[in-house]
Formats: structure tokens, sequence, C-alpha cells
């Protein structure tokens, strides 16, 4: 595995510091390509549109908070239907795979890619991988028709499988090129729905079509139930997960309420990224602290863990903790053990809480506690999306659809400021989004809660001498003002070591 850049990155510049983060399109490689009359002209549902087909030059910015003087920076290709396509309808073979780990939503985003490349271009050859990466050299294939897809997103999980590892380039390529036996069919558009690590294996993917010259367009959805993605919003399946974590936290609350000195103990994903425990905790507001990988702690002594249930527990007589997967993992001992994709293996932080919680007060022998720990995180991944989830996954699928028939390649569809864009992989894969303990979203964590923050009055000191003068602006258009929070240029891991040093 492996995925260095080749390629430059597609910049265009403007006036007032103006910049366009393009993404690359097929005619960048391949010359005298053919275009086609988008067929969503003769399409009733979107003929009377005013303007359906996209302007060319429309871009979305990804700095919204400005002020007089700043510079326009960066902006991405708005997403949507272009008048012309490169693709004729019958030409055409797609394909859709999934990898990574499951996520709600992930079946709607394959139903509306099916439904929007049959009923919006006429394209009806379009195969399911089985199983992520693997299945493409595997060779085990579904056909996907839009009768097939039409029930599936009321389901979890994804109807094609997926998988870790697996990921050989050549051989994905070599069976993008060349499928069926005596009958050479080029996949000529690739859908990839997966996280980070799919991404970045997508990026090699197109890489490598590029360096053969293929017609084929490579298409990225990004799923993460963490939202570690950076650039776009939000990730899909997010929402659903806060939604459905509530009904956990609701159960520890219920229970630990119930009881004398009652102690609810719940653990959500989140392997590198606390934001689906920051966002449940902010939105159930029966939550006493909230722990995330981004924020360490510490159990003994002042300002520690301990000290704050004892408080709790006085105060209140019961208390919820909220904990993230991979919070306090660098308190466990290190296993150093991995995925098949490479990720780290996390050890059961929850558990280990709660029995550390446990030990403690039955040591300490002037509270008896009772304690129950609730881990719902693989409930929540396999619920199918709400709501609000499939409509972005429809419209996230739709923009995909568009940009592959509009010829672009190497990109994947995201939402920057509420607005459909195409952003080009490398933007996507360079980094991950995490929260940002100095923004505003974690403050308005830490008074809802009125926990701890772990930091002692020096290391509050480094941050506000780190913060002066004010941060400026970023680039990527997150800065310390910014309500999403998670995506500014401050180095977690510089933090969290500075915290450990400090300690
Ligand atoms: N750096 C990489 N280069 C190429 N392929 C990768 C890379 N990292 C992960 N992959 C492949 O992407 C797939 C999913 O990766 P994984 O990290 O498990 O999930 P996610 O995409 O959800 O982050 C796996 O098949 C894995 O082999
Ligand atoms: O048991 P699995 O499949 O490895 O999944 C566990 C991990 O998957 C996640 O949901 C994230 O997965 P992705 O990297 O695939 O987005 C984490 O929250 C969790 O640590
Ligand atoms: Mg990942």
């Amino acid at each position: 595995m492996g995925s260095e850049n080749n390629f430059e990155m597609k910049v265009v510049t403007g006036e007032f510091g103006y910049v366009l983060q393009d993404v690359p399109h097929l005619t960048d490689y391949i010359s005298d390509l053919q275009t086609f009359p988008n067929p969503l002209r003769f399409n009733p549902a979107y003929s009377v549109v005013k303007q359906y087909f996209v302007d060319m030059d429309d871009t979305v910015p990804q700095k919204v908070v400005v002020h007089k003087e700043t510079p326009r920076g960066i902006h991405f290709r708005r997403a949507g239907p272009r008048e012309k396509v490169y693709f004729s309808s019958d030409e055409v073979h797609a394909c859709i795979v999934t990898c990574g780990g499951l996520c709600p939503g992930l079946n709607t985003v394959i139903r509306e890619i099916v439904h929007s490349l049959d009923y919006m271009y006429g394209v009806d050859k379009v195969l399911g991988i089985d199983g992520g990466y693997r299945g493409f050299y595997s060779k085990n294939t579904i056909n996907l028709t839009p009768k097939i897809v039409n029930d599936i997103h009321k389901r979890g999980g994804t109807i094609l499988g997926t998988s870790r590892g697996g990921h050989d380039t050549i051989k994905i390529v070599d069976s993008i090129q060349d499928r069926e036996i005596n009958q050479a069919i080029l996949l000529a558009q690739v859908y990839i729905i997966g996280g980070d690590g799919t991404l970045k294996g997508a990026s090699v993917i197109y890489e490598e079509i590029r360096k053969r010259g293929l017609k084929v367009a490579v298409a990225g959805i990004p799923k993460t139930i963490d939202n570690d993605i950076p650039v776009i919003d939000k990730s899909f399946g997010f929402d659903t997960a806060v939604e459905e974590a509530q009904r956990a936290i609701n159960a520890a609350h219920v229970e630990a309420e119930s009881a004398e000195n009652g102690i609810g103990v719940v653990k959500l994903m989140g392997r590198y990224s606390g934001f689906i425990a920051m966002y449940a905790t902010l939105a159930s507001r029966d939550v006493d602290c909230c722990l995330i990988p981004e924020s360490p702690f510490y159990l003994e002594g002042k300002g520690g863990l301990f000290e704050y249930i004892e408080k709790r527990l006085k105060e209140n007589g019961h208390m919820v903790i909220v904990i993230a997967e991979g919070a306090g993992q660098e308190l466990l001992t290190a296993k150093h053990e991995q995925d098949a994709s490479g990720n780290k293996l996390l050890q059961d932080v929850g558990l280990w809480i709660s029995r550390k919680i446990k030990e403690h007060f039955s040591k300490q022998r002037k509270i008896s506690i009772t304690l129950k720990y609730i881990d719902p995180t693989y409930m929540i991944r396999a619920i199918p999306s709400n709501a609000s989830d499939n409509v972005y996954c429809t419209l996230l699928a739709q923009s995909a659809v568009h940009g592959a028939m509009a010829g672009y390649t190497g990109f994947t569809s995201g939402l920057v400021n509420g607005r459909q864009t195409y952003i080009p992989f490398n933007r996507i894969t360079e980094r991950q989004n995490n929260v940002v303990i100095t923004d505003r979203m974690w403050a308005r964590l830490l008074s809802s809660t009125n926990q701890p923050s772990f930091l002692s009055a020096k290391e509050v000191d480094e941050f506000k001498k780190e913060l002066e003068p004010p941060t400026p602006l970023l680039d990527d258009g997150r800065n310390g003002e910014d309500e999403n929070s998670g995506n500014t240029d401050m180095n977690i891991n510089e933090i969290k070591k500075s915290i450990m040093r400090s300690e």
C-alpha cells in the first residue's frame, strides 16, 4: 500500500487571492474525446428548472467567515449536471464498491448511484463489486438494477459487503480494464464509497488509470461514521449515529438515576476523532463528562476524573460519562496491533475506565457506587440512515454521478458550506478532521457538562500563548471562530505531546 501522489494539484488562481483547487478531468490526459448533450435536457422533471445546468465557472468558497481585507482563498468546483457529458449512455459500464467500516447510509448511496445513472442518464450497466477492494480481482460481482436496489436504503450495512485490507492497485486496475471473457469491457465509471483509507486507495487507482491512459472516471463518496474526513461539512451517517447514541445515553441515565450513586458509562465510536461523543453529549444534556481522543485526561489527584465523579455524586446522586473509543488509549497498556488496513486496533477503554472507577471507589470506601457500562458502538453503526442523512446521501450520490458523466475524475463529492462540490482526492486524504479543543465547540461542551478540562493553569497559559496573535483565518476556512470546529491546521498530536510533557 502507499499513496504517493505523483500528479500535480490542479490549481487555478484569480484576483484578490482567489484559488480554485480543481479536480482532474479526462481531457487532461486524453485528447479528442467526444462529447454528447446531457440527456437531462430532455427529462421532464428537470427541463423546467431555471438554469438547471451548473455554470462551468461556479465555485464554492471554503472560507465563509471573512474580513474586509481577507483574500478570497480556496474554492472548490460546484457539483451538479453539466451541459455536455463525456459518456454516451449505452457505452458506459459503471461499478460501485464499498470499503472500510460500516456506516449508516451506505445502501442509500448505492441505491441513488444506480437510480441516477439509469433514470437521469440512461446508464443501465452497473456492477456491484462484492466485499470491498479485493472483490475487483476475485471477480465477485452482482448486476445492480433500479429494481434490485429499490428498497435497500431501509436496511443498515451495505448490500455489497465491505472489507479492510486487500488493496492491490495493479490487480484492481487490470480488472477494471478487462472484465469479461472474450469481450473486453472497460468499466468506464468507478464509484468508490469509503473513508480515509479507501480514498487513499481510490487515489492510487486513479493515478494508475491515468498512467494507462484509460477513459475511466474514478469518483469517491466519503464515508466515515467518525466524521474524521477534512474539508467537508460533515460525513453521511454522522447525524444518524449521534441520534442513535441518544438511546444509549438515555438508558445509561435511567440506570444511573435509579440507583444510589449510580454511574452510567457509555462508549461511542471515534477512533481518533471525538465528534460523535461531543455532539451526542451536547444533544443529550444528561451527560456529566465527555472524554474524547483529542483531550487527554487523568484519573487521580486534583482536577482528575475521580475527584470530579465524587463531586458530581455528592451534588446530584448520579452521573453519566460518555467516552469515545479512542480516548485515553495512552493510559492503557500499549499492544501495537493493527487491522488488515493498517489501522491501530484499540483496546476497550469503556471496560477499562469502568473497572478503574469501581476499583477506586471500593478502595476508598467513602461512597458505594453502582456502575453500568453500555457499549452500543456496533448497534449504532449497523442501523439504516435517518431521514436527514438519507437526503444527504442522495445528493452526494447524484453529485458523484453528474461529475463522472461530465468527465471529471479523481474527485469525491462533498458538502462544503452547505453546497455540493467536487474535491480532489489529495485534499481529502492529506489529513484528518479532529475536534479542536481550543475551539468554541469544545468550550460549549465543557460549559454544558461542567466537567474539568483536565488542563493545568500552566497548560491553559501555553494554549493562550499559542493563540496569540489571534489565529488567522486559515485557508481551509476554519479557524478558532468556526462553528463546526475540527478543521484547523493546529496539530492535535503536538497539543497532546505538550500536555503530556507538562504533566
Ligand atoms: N494508504 C492506502 N493506500 C491504498 N489503499 C489503502 C490505504 N489505506 C487503506 N487502504 C485500503 O482501503 C480500504 C479501506 O480502508 P480502511 O482504513 O479499512 O477503511 P476506511 O476507508 O473506512 O478508512 C482497505 O481495503 C485498505 O486496504
Ligand atoms: O471493527 P471494525 O470494523 O474495525 O470497526 C471499528 C472502527 O470503525 C470505525 O467505525 C471507523 O471506521 P472507518 O475507518 O472504516 O471509517 C471506528 O469508529 C472504529 O474504531
Ligand atoms: Mg478510516
